[in-house]
């Protein structure tokens, strides 16, 4: 039962909902209500074989577990853009490719989020299986794993053979600093099962009574009263509500934060008139300025007769603004419903200077937004890709085992997105910032937003390990000063 009142809480259960759900919901004076509109599991062992199996990303077409949105990637370039709607949220259907931010990405983070300051909650969340020593956890609840070189697919070790040929160093940990190079992905998995942040952090956790789960329920709008937000609207099994709340935190992913503050009248206020909603707090900030890591998809075959399932990924080469990466399963094998026969070699600008914006549905601003990424709008993102796609044929060309390397010219090679959606809410105090240094949301008392949004943008890596440990330090700064009952 969905209770009338809560102390916090807490607008979507993906990667950092699950994570502050947990951290919050560790004090039991503190009642924590978190609302997910895709299914919640009400135990780790009601979550299907295809979330756990990191081998398979549970996203085509078809998938019951993820939203998806349209997408403009440059003015000739459309996508379908997915997110994942289910309790775990993105990193429940994700890669498990589990990478930290390098030490240089926090430079355009505040002062108190520099990597001196988040490593120790880097390891606070993980475990890591293979690298002992002071950078690593070793009782955090986050599995991190490499497959070791000899137990990679034929394809990937023939990359890294190619890769080293080439002059790239060996990097015996991707989640150290340090130069580039070629090395095993880290992975956040167990014997091959994906482990989320459902399952780490949420599903140990669910039978605590000041918690409250609760699964397809949808939020609608923050409520506010006096510059304060002071509820949540929502829609449910049970018809539209209001819940009343102590604080509210905004943890919808990159797409939806953005929208439900603006819906909610929280947002550039000339903007939300034209579109017919009361603006309550001008933060021109909102939706606008997103950055995303552009993905080039060169397709290849291999020599038949070599496994084709397998972790999609076991190895990425690093280097200046580029990550090269060899997926060794065809996409239509880890993506059921992509038809996408070949594997491809992805070429993804690390540090683009592009940036996009969220735009909301004129005919109704409930429906789905549309993500104008403007890729490749900046000249030196469109020379640093172009760079990288032929570095990547000469890595092919190179890659025992490889038969037929598309040249992306004869074979159409595609341009994409890494799902990688950060920046959408940045943090930061100058005019167009959404959040505080804490996540506070600027001008409004009793509302936050944590998730990728925030970030001030995408990190030089996958995002998922950094919103992880944004969550948990988010959590473990605001225990005591969040409302309690008692
Ligand atoms: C297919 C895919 C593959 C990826 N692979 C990798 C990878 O291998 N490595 C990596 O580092 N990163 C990867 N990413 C990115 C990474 O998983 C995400 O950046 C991260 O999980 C985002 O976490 P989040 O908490 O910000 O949002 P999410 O995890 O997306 O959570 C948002 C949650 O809010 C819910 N929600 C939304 N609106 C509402 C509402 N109004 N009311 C209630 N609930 C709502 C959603 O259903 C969702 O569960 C991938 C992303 C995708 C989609």
């Amino acid at each position: 039962m969905i209770p009338a009142h809560a102390d916090v809480v807490i607008v979507g259960g993906g990667s950092c909902g699950c994570v502050l759900a947990a951290g919050l919901s560790d004090d039991p004076d503190r009642t924590v209500l978190l609302l997910e509109e895709g299914t919640a599991f009400g135990s780790a062992s009601a979550v299907p074989r295809e979330i756990r199996d990191a081998a398979v990303l549970p996203v085509g077409p078809e998938s019951p577990w993820t939203a998806d949105f349209p997408g403009r990637l440059t003015s000739d370039v459309q996508a379908t853009v997915t997110r994942g709607r289910v309790l775990g949220g993105s990193g429940a259907v994700n890669g498990a490719y589990f990478v930290r931010a390098r030490p240089d990405d926090f430079a355009s983070w505040p002062a108190s989020w520099s990597y001196e300051e988040v490593l120790p909650s880097f390891r606070a969340v993980e475990t890591d299986t293979d690298v002992p020593g002071d950078l690593h956890g070793s009782s955090g609840p986050i599995p991190v794993a490499r497959v070791p070189r000899e137990r990679m697919h034929p394809l990937s070790r023939a990359f890294v053979d190619a890769s080293e040929s080439a002059g790239f160093a060996p990097v015996a940990d991707l989640n150290a600093p340090g130069p580039d190079g070629v090395g095993a992905v880290p992975s956040n998995m167990r014997d091959g099962t994906r482990v989320g942040p459902f399952l780490a952090y949420l599903a140990p956790v669910l039978d605590r009574p000041n918690l409250t789960v609760a699964g397809g329920v949808s939020a609608t709008r923050v409520v506010m009263a006096g510059g304060r937000a002071v509820g949540v609207e929502i829609a449910g099994p049970d018809g539209p509500r209001t819940i009343s709340a102590g604080y509210v935190i905004v943890a919808a992913g990159a797409v939806r934060s953005p929208q439900l503050l603006m819906l909610s009248g929280i947002g550039p206020a000339d903007e939300l008139g034209r579109l017919g909603i009361d603006p309550l707090h001008d933060l021109p900030g909102v939706g606008r300025d997103f950055s995303d890591h552009p993905e080039f998809a060169v397709p290849y075959r291999f020599r038949p007769g070599l496994p084709s399932h397998t972790l999609l990924l076991e190895t990425v080469l690093h280097t200046e603004n580029l990550e090269l990466r060899p997926y060794t399963a065809a996409f239509g094998a880890a993506i059921p419903g992509s038809g996408v026969a070949d594997p491809v070699l992805g070429v993804v600008l690390t540090r683009p200077r592009s940036r996009g914006r969220i735009v909301l549905d004129e005919r109704d601003p409930r429906r789905p937004p549309l993500l104008d990424y403007r890729y490749l709008t900046d000249p030196a993102d469109r020379q640093a890709l172009e760079e990288g796609v032929r570095l990547a044929a000469d890595l092919l060309a190179a890659t025992t085992g490889v038969v037929e390397a598309g040249s992306v010219d004869a074979r159409g090679g595609r341009l994409g997105t890494s799902l990688h959606l950060s920046g959408t809410c940045r943090m930061g105090d100058d005019e167009n910032a959404v959040v505080d240094e804490w996540c506070r949301v600027r001008g409004i008392e009793g509302l936050s937003v944590v998730d990728t949004s925030v970030f001030p943008q995408v990190p030089s890596r996958g995002p998922h390990a950094t919103a992880v440990m944004l969550a948990y330090r988010v959590a473990a700064t605001a225990r005591d000063a969040l409302p309690h009952t008692v």
